[in-house]
């Protein structure tokens, strides 16, 4: 069958020094033929593959651009198709103008996402290693970067596969033990089904463990800071930000908003919201922001509790502990630079045993490095460096794999139950075909249209 020839603009739509109109499909070499002239007259179409020409691009007679031209006929390119990239200055009316063009003379524009498509449904890469091609372009440190792509060289996809075909197996040999029961028995079967059926679970568990981590590595830790009004919350934003972003003031309840702002310490990534000052109120604006807080607490990686050490404990700060219970907390008693009046020792009494309580003071700057030497402790264990494990990154792979899990866990219910052995056939295909859907097997057209839908134009 034949397929469109497609292009887009492959760089970003600014003006930059070099810009990619990227082609790809039957027509590719045959449209560039007609618009793209090199010196003495030579053609595209008698290049070898993998070669890179000079030329102009005319539409007619009218000259567009002078640029050059990469040549990588199918299978040997991105989408396995025929692909031509046409190099050019990188202002945005002369990409237009080229890609306007080359869709004159037969391609038509590409969908978000299409080239690399066209790569999965030419299977060069599966849908995993698809989508990571979104996440390298998104990346934004080094950890993002590297699982995703090592997600790109198929090692999430490989994970999947192992599990899978040792599934694969059980199945096939109980299908073909019920159909020959003469010659396969399944006396004991179900004992050394479990055997398989436990390593395959400890497997997705171990992947969905990772996935935790992952997000936190790849998004960074969602933090909340909560405290009393004049605690000192926005002033420890600030430090942590090295700029004036919130408002400071001495009166209290100045932040009524939520603010959110990134900060990157030393590798680690914190999503931080300061909150209004979590404390009743009968203000209708300031009520939004303690409702807030209360919720933002539920939600959090890391909750932040910012103390002015130097007033007493209130019932404020009571019912402000009471939500810290069983929630991963680091304790910021602030103003140490004044004369303290509440101690480490007096908020331990009210919190978590093993919450971490720190002397701060964020207009001298103290105390910020025993923090964030803290937070990674807490998080990486010391230790902030990527090992060389698969990490699950995406949502749709961790939904997938916890649905594999369920049926798995379904699977040793009937082992322990003593059901007959094609019961287990039923679950063990579901997870079989639910793990398929991460490397794109028995997808629906809909999540691959969707699937793409989100990736730039060009890709
Ligand atoms: N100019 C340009 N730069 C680019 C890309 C591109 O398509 N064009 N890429 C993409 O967006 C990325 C590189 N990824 C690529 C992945 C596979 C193939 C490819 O042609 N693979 C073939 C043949 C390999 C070979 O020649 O042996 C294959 O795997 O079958 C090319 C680029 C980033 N830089
Ligand atoms: N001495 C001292 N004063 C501080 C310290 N941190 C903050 N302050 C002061 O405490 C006051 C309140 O600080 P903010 O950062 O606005 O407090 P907040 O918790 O954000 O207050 P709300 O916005 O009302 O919730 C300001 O006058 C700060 O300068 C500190 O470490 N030492």
């Amino acid at each position: 069958m034949k397929t469109d020839t497609i292009a887009a603009i492959a760089t970003a739509m600014a003006g930059s020094g070099i810009g990619i109109v990227r082609i790809s499909g039957e027509e590719a070499v045959s449209i560039t033929d007609q618009i793209f002239h090199m010196p003495g007259g030579k053609k595209l179409s008698d290049m070898e593959t993998h070669t890179i020409h000079y030329g102009h691009i005319r539409d007619g007679e009218e000259v567009i651009d002078e640029v050059m031209v990469l040549l990588m006929r199918g299978p040997r390119s991105y989408t396995r198709e025929d692909t031509v990239e046409i190099d050019c200055h990188g202002g945005v009316y002369v990409m237009k103008r080229i890609l306007e063009t080359v869709i004159k003379y037969g391609a038509r524009p590409a969908e978000p996402g299409e080239f690399t498509k066209r790569a999965f449904l030419n299977g060069r890469i599966d849908l995993s290693q698809a989508e990571s091609v979104m996440d390298v372009i998104s990346a934004k440190n080094e950890f993002a970067l590297k699982s995703s792509m090592k997600q790109l060289s198929g090692a999430v996809s490989d994970a999947v596969k192992e599990i899978r075909g040792e599934i694969l197996h059980e199945i096939a040999f109980i299908e073909s033990a019920l159909d020959d029961p003469e010659h396969i028995s399944l006396d004991g079967y179900g004992e050394r089904l479990e055997l398989t059926i436990e390593g395959a679970v400890d497997r997705i568990e171990k992947l969905l463990a990772s996935s935790d981590n992952g997000r936190i590595l790849k998004e960074g830790i969602s933090t909340v800071i909560v405290g009393k009004p004049n605690a000192g919350k926005s002033s420890l934003l600030n430090t942590l930000l090295g700029e004036e972003r919130a408002i400071v003031t001495e009166i209290a309840g100045t932040t009524r908003d939520v603010l959110e702002e990134q900060i990157n310490l030393n590798g680690i990534v914190l999503n931080i919201i300061d909150t209004a000052g979590i404390r009743d109120t009968d203000d209708i604006v300031e009520k939004i922001g303690v409702d807030k807080a209360r919720k933002y607490v539920k939600d959090a990686d890391l909750i932040l509790y910012v103390v002015d050490a130097s007033t007493n404990l209130d019932e404020n700060d009571g019912e402000i502990m009471e939500l810290l219970h069983g929630r991963r907390t680091i304790i910021l008693l602030n103003k140490s630079d004044l004369t303290p009046l509440t101690t480490a020792e007096d908020i331990r009494a009210h919190v978590d045993k093993d919450c971490p309580v720190i002397s701060i003071s964020a207009r001298e700057q103290k105390g910020i490095d025993v923090f964030t030497e803290q937070i990674r402790e807490m998080f990486f264990r010391g230790e902030v460096t990527f090992n060389d494990e698969v990490y699950i990154t995406n949502i749709r792979h961790k939904t997938a794999l916890q649905e594999a899990l369920s049926s798995l866990h379904l699977v040793e219910q009937s082992i322990a139950d003593g059901m007959p052995e094609d019961f287990y056939s039923i679950d063990l295909m579901n997870a079989y075909e639910v793990l398929g859907t991460i490397i794109g097997e028995a997808v629906e057209d809909d999540l691959v249209n969707e699937i793409f839908s989100k990736f730039c134009l060009g890709k």
